[in-house]
């Protein structure tokens, strides 16, 4: 696999030097690409690919591979993938798949994660006995949700969870962006252990491709 850029000159991001990330963001707008993420929208891959390119047609797929196969089969000029949160580490597996899916990495970029604990609307954190979430999300709040005595359950995405919540006994880690797409209120703000929190998305394109 070819390593991902180290240095950059945007603050927080990575990309190929010279401009190829302002570039990339203008050819992606320009051309309205389809962008694939994973999960559904109000996950943080749904914010990558709007913060990739505001007017790009974002699309969902149900797996980090999914994602990878779609950009390799033309389904989609470009991916996003979570590839490590300043908190929590790498995304397990998301590294293989890159490596092993006939894509490449144009770009990385950070984006900050702010974890907020959602529920259903009435329902109050006296209720709440476990919080669902990606497992990277979970590792992300470990000392908070410690602290508050609540266990974790790992779910596929963190706009996933929301998307599906519909016990008043249970809470989700998820962003602000799902709590308004899936009708949640936000119990508590910032659950993320360290104010700093980072994911770095990679972007992705087939590797033959042009541009
Ligand atoms: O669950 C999501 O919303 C995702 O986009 C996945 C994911 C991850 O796999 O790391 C992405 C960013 C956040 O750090 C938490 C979860």
């Amino acid at each position: 696999m070819r390593s991902p850029p180290q240095s950059g000159p945007g603050a927080g991001n990575r990309d190929e030097g010279g401009g190829a990330d302002r570039q990339e963001r203008r050819t992606a707008c320009r051309r309205r690409l389809r962008v694939a993420y994973q999960g559904a929208p109000g996950s943080f891959g749904h914010q990558a690919a709007l913060a990739f390119c505001r007017d790009c047609a974002a699309e969902a797929r149900e797996t980090f591979e999914a994602v990878a196969a779609a950009v390799a089969r033309g389904e989609a000029e470009r991916g996003v993938l979570p590839v490590e949160n300043s908190r929590a580490g790498t995304v397990a597996g998301v590294a293989e798949i890159i490596a092993e899916s006939g894509v490449r990495v144009l770009s990385e970029h950070d984006l900050p994660v702010r974890m907020h604990l959602l529920a259903l609307p009435g329902v109050s954190l006296e209720q709440v006995r476990s919080v669902v979430s990606h497992p990277v999300a979970l590792k992300q709040c470990a000392e908070t949700l410690a602290a508050l005595g609540l266990a974790g359950e790992a779910a596929s995405n963190t706009a996933v969870a929301a998307r599906a919540l519909a016990a008043r006994d249970q809470a989700v880690l998820a962003s602000e962006a799902a709590a308004a797409a899936y009708g949640l209120v936000i119990l508590r703000r910032d659950l993320q252990d360290d104010p700093g929190n980072a994911t770095r998305f990679a972007i992705i394109a087939a590797a033959g491709a042009v541009g």
